[in-house]
């Protein structure tokens, strides 16, 4: 894929009538590493949605290089998140009755890899879980289970990563261990990297910062 800018102006979304979320207008060079902060239910999460094309903004435009998100059809965003948007959850959402391996597969076809099976390996081999490739979620470790949905992020080499509360599941040593994948992962691709979190170590562990905090009636 190729990295591009990711900008957005004049962003709000409404998730009920009394919900109304505004954003700050940001533009982001490919390859900005950046932490969104704010307090809790001031729409972080609903922020990384946007970004991912899983919701669209009651106003405003997000961008990414010569495309404008919030113009695409509904199919051409679902295209969009496929290719370009890796997507870790706060909860991983791994998918039960899946190896580790076949979870990372099952991104990689989606995608449309040329060799899924191969290459989820490999992204496994590489966040050093070569030994777990037949295990299932259960089977693995809290931090096991989030390198897999970090491999499964990154293993069709998206442009934008965006991670929901890396760290919400791990102690302070794992906490540090993730954010440094998550960086050297992202600065392999080339790839914007969001991160949502609440954790001020975290967050000064990245260079930039999106604070989000307007909450509108
Ligand atoms: N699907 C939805 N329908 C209605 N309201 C929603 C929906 N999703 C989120 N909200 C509301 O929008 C606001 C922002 O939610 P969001 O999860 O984006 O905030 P957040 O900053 O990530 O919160 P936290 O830090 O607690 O995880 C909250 O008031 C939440 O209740």
């Amino acid at each position: 894929m190729t990295p591009a800018i990711l900008a957005g102006e004049q962003l709000s979304v409404q998730h009920a009538q009394e919900v109304t979320l505004t954003y700050p207008d940001f533009t982001w060079p490919a390859g900005t590493q950046v932490a969104v902060t704010g307090p809790s239910g001031t729409g972080k999460t609903t922020f990384l949605n946007v970004l991912a094309g899983l919701l669209r903004p009651r106003t405003g435009r997000v961008s990414y290089g010569q495309s404008v998100l919030t113009d695409l059809s509904e199919g051409q965003r679902d295209t969009f998140r496929r290719r370009e948007v890796g997507y870790v959850f706060q909860d991983f959402h791994l998918m039960p009755g899946l190896t580790a391996a076949e979870n990372v597969e099952l991104a990689l076809r989606v995608a449309g890899a040329a060799q899924p099976s191969r290459q989820a390996r490999e992204a496994l081999q590489r966040l050093e879980l070569g030994h777990r490739l037949r295990h299932l979620p259960a089977q693995l470790s809290t931090g096991e289970r989030q390198r897999v949905a970090i491999a499964r992020a990154v293993a069709h080499r998206p442009g934008l990563l965006l991670v929901d509360e890396p760290t919400a599941h791990l102690d302070r040593e794992r906490a540090a261990g993730a954010m440094t994948l998550l960086r050297g992962a992202a600065a392999e691709l080339g790839a914007t990297l969001v991160v949502v979190t609440h954790d001020e170590q975290v967050a000064g562990s990245l260079p930039e910062r999106y604070q989000v905090g307007q909450v509108g009636v």
